[in-house]
Parts: C-alpha cells; structure tokens; sequence
C-alpha cells in the first residue's frame, strides 16, 4: 500500500462493468469485484472519500436491442438496472472486508437500496462511508460514464477517476489498432476534439463545464487506484489547468 499522501480529499471512482466479468464472457466474477474492493480500500486507508459509479457493460447495454429494431428506453431501463446488480455485487466485497458502504440508487427500489438524493450521498460520504452510485443517471440515452460526471459535480470530487480496460486515452482505441499512441496528458477540449471515444461526449462536457479533471487508468492493474489518487500510477490525465 502506498503511504504517500493523498492529492484528493474525495474523487469519483468509475468502474468498468465489462472488467468486472473476468474472463467469463458475461456477468460478474466475484474475484474481480473483490480486488477492485480492495483497491478501494487502499484508496479509504489514506483517508480519500470516495463515490463508485459501477457501468452495466457486463450485462445489458440498450443500444444492443434499438440495433436489432427493439425498444431503445427499454433497453436502457434494462442497462440501468444491470447497473444495479453491479453496485450491489460491489458493495457485498466491501462489506466482507470491514468497508461501511450504501447503494444509492438513481431508480427507487426501496426494498433493495436506497434512493439516491445529493443530501443523502453527502451525509454518508461525510461519515467515511463508500457510497456506490446505481442506475445510472435514471434516464435512457445515457452512459454511467455520464453518471459520473453528474454525480462527480454534485458529490463535489476533485476527479473521476476512470478504471476501464485499456490504461489511458490513446490516438485511437488501442483494441483495434495496434499502432495508437497513449497520451499522458490532454485537455476536455481536445478529447472532445480529436473524437477520442475513451469516455462518451456528453461525460466529457460536462467533466469540462465543472472543471473536473478525468484520469483514465486500467482497472485491471493492481493497486492502480490508490497510486493515482497519490498522484503516481499510469494514467492519461484529462485536465484544463
Ligand atoms: N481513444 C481511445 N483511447 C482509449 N480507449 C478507447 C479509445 N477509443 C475507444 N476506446 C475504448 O473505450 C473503452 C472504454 O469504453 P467504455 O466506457 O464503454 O468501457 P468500460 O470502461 O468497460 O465501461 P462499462 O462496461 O462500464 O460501460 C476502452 O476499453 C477502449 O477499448
Ligand atoms: O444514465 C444511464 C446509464 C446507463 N444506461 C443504460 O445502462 C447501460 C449500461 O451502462 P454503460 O455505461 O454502457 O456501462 C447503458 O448502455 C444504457 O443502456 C442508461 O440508459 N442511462
């Protein structure tokens, strides 16, 4: 673990939902989940708050249906709640490992987590809780990535930090061509410029509009998140300063 000191006081974790598959093909590989609980711990032990928007990319994402002609907002409804399904999955590894943690959900379900309201998320962050954002946004036509960005702006964090498959924002997605260059550093004007898909256009805007920095890391590396949040680790960095 890492004894630097901390950069943030409190960040935005976005989490892969196609990481959390594994090697399965689909859904969730509890392994996989535990060791992201762990980084997670890691990241708490320096005394970072911390949010959790987990994706849904292991299980249902709606524009896989409108591309066979089907209903895109049931689609999406689907998505959102694999969202959920993630988040809780997420917040049983921390809990087996001491970590006080709350789903927030963006869709009421009340028998299953908590409703999601900016005062709540603030209440248990406060009090040292990791709180685990689902259902994304709570509307269609929307990513998790741009759930991150908008629970990132109300929560207050200092960055979202963006665990996914590849270890940052390359010329090119680096799975379909070998000959992408990574960038170290960019700013939310030119990754919108240059088209680069890592995050989709409308998270990226509104990182830019609140003047959250973005950091793109591989959430497969271990230990990853808490050296980012001490200001080491591989990453590209998406900021305007
Ligand atoms: N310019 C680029 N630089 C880096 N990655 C890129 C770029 N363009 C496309 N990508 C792809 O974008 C992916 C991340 O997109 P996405 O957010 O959909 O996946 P994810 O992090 O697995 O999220 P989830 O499963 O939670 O939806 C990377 O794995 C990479 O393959
Ligand atoms: O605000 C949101 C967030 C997500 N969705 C749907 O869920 C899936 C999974 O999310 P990913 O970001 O792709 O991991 C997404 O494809 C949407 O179908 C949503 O509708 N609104």
């Amino acid at each position: 673990m890492s004894e630097a000191t901390p950069l943030y006081k409190r960040v935005l974790l976005k989490a892969s939902g196609e990481a959390l598959m594994g090697e399965q093909g689909f859904g969730i590989d509890v392994t996989v989940a535990d060791r992201i609980a762990s980084d997670i711990a890691e990241a708490r032990a320096l005394g970072v708050e911390v949010g959790v928007v987990v994706g849904g990319g292991n299980i249902f994402r709606g524009v896989a249906v409108a591309s066979r002609g089907g209903d895109r907002v049931s689609g999406d409804h689907m998505g959102m709640l694999g969202t959920v399904i993630n988040a809780l999955a997420l917040a049983t590894s921390l809990r087996k490992i001491g970590l006080d943690c709350e789903v927030l959900s963006a869709i009421s379900m009340p028998e299953i987590c908590q409703s999601f309201s900016q005062r709540l998320a603030l209440h248990h962050l406060g009090r040292g809780k990791v709180v685990i954002f689902a259902g994304g946004t709570g509307n269609p036509f929307f990513t998790t990535d741009s759930a991150a960005a908008l629970r990132a702006a109300e929560i207050g964090a200092e960055a979202i930090l963006k665990g996914t498959q590849v270890d940052g924002i390359y010329s090119a997605d680096p799975k379909k061509d070998p000959h992408a260059t990574r960038y170290e550093t960019l700013t939310h004007d030119e990754v919108l410029q240059k088209g680069l898909a890592v995050m989709d256009v409308a998270a990226v805007a509104l990182a830019r509009e609140n003047s959250i920095p973005i950091i793109v890391f591989s959430i497969h590396e271990q230990g990853a998140f808490a050296r980012i949040v001490t200001g080491g680790g591989r990453a590209t960095i998406v900021n305007d300063r």
